[in-house]
């Protein structure tokens, strides 16, 4: 048999189908900023991003699921994609291999959360835990991985994806720095190959910074089935006004 794509369907949005997905991350430190960021998202995303790092009680489980809880129903339906970035993959939070599976279980347990990211190179058991506990509540896997410092080889990007897949992930994505316009064709070939080769799952992939930001409004030529945009504040270097980013995806689609 033929290998398939399977895309990943979160309330009324589906990933690794049709157009790029938008996704926007909110910040905020406090529930008031972060409802005045949600309310600000509205209707410019596909799905939102909750960076649990930024919360101020990240290490309070009521909370966390509290403030879930209270993201969800401002949403009013759009999917809301939980991630706790720890400090080794450009977060805010340092955290032990536990403490990070058990905050990451209790998102995916909410019951307020469609889909949650996983840092693939944690412990593996802990790893394992997430992706089990989040399939049990029908929560998607994202598996992550960030390399702020530069971008690995072409084979070296493609083998931590197919890692991410086997690990049982229903999207894989990678974020790497380029350092030059060959760092970026390197991180765009990658998807390819990947996509073209051995992709079961979405990718989501990006070169960041100003010199990748074309990965960002390209990506999905090449492969990638997402692309995170910014409204207001960014939480990662390279991203976009989302408003700007569906304008020029909409560009793209309309020319493929
Ligand atoms: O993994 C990612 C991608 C990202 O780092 C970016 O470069 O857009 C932004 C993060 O908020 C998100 O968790």
């Amino acid at each position: 048999m033929g290998r398939t794509i399977t895309p990943v369907r979160v309330a009324d949005v589906t990933i690794g189908e049709g157009a790029p997905t938008i996704i926007v991350p909110v910040t905020g430190r406090t529930p008031e900023v972060l409802r005045e960021q949600v309310a600000a998202v509205a209707g410019r995303a596909d799905v939102v991003e909750w960076r649990v790092d930024f919360f101020h009680a990240a290490d309070d489980h009521d909370a966390v699921r509290a403030q879930s809880a209270a993201l969800a129903e401002q949403l009013q339906g759009t999917p809301l994609l939980a991630t706790c970035r720890t400090s080794d993959e450009g977060g805010e939070i340092e955290i032990d291999d536990d403490a990070y599976a058990d905050l990451t279980v209790a998102l995916a347990e909410s019951g307020s959360v469609h889909l949650v990211d996983v840092e693939y190179r944690r412990d593996r058991s802990a790893v394992e835990r997430i992706v089990a506990a989040a399939h049990a509540r029908g929560v998607a896997v994202v598996a992550s991985n960030h390399d702020f410092d530069g971008t690995p080889p072409k084979d070296e990007i493609v083998a931590r994806l197919r890692q991410m897949q086997d690990l049982g992930a229903d999207i894989c994505k990678i974020a790497v720095m380029p350092r030059s316009t060959g760092d970026v064709l390197t991180l765009l070939d990658a998807t390819r190959t990947m996509h073209e080769e051995y992709a079961e799952r979405p990718l989501i992939t990006m070169s960041m910074g100003g010199l990748g930001v074309v990965s960002r409004i390209a990506g999905q030529v090449f492969g990638s089935a997402a692309t995170f945009g910014m409204v207001g504040t960014a939480s990662a270097p390279g991203q976009i006004d989302a408003d700007e980013l569906r304008s020029v995806l909409e560009v793209l689609h309309r020319a493929g």
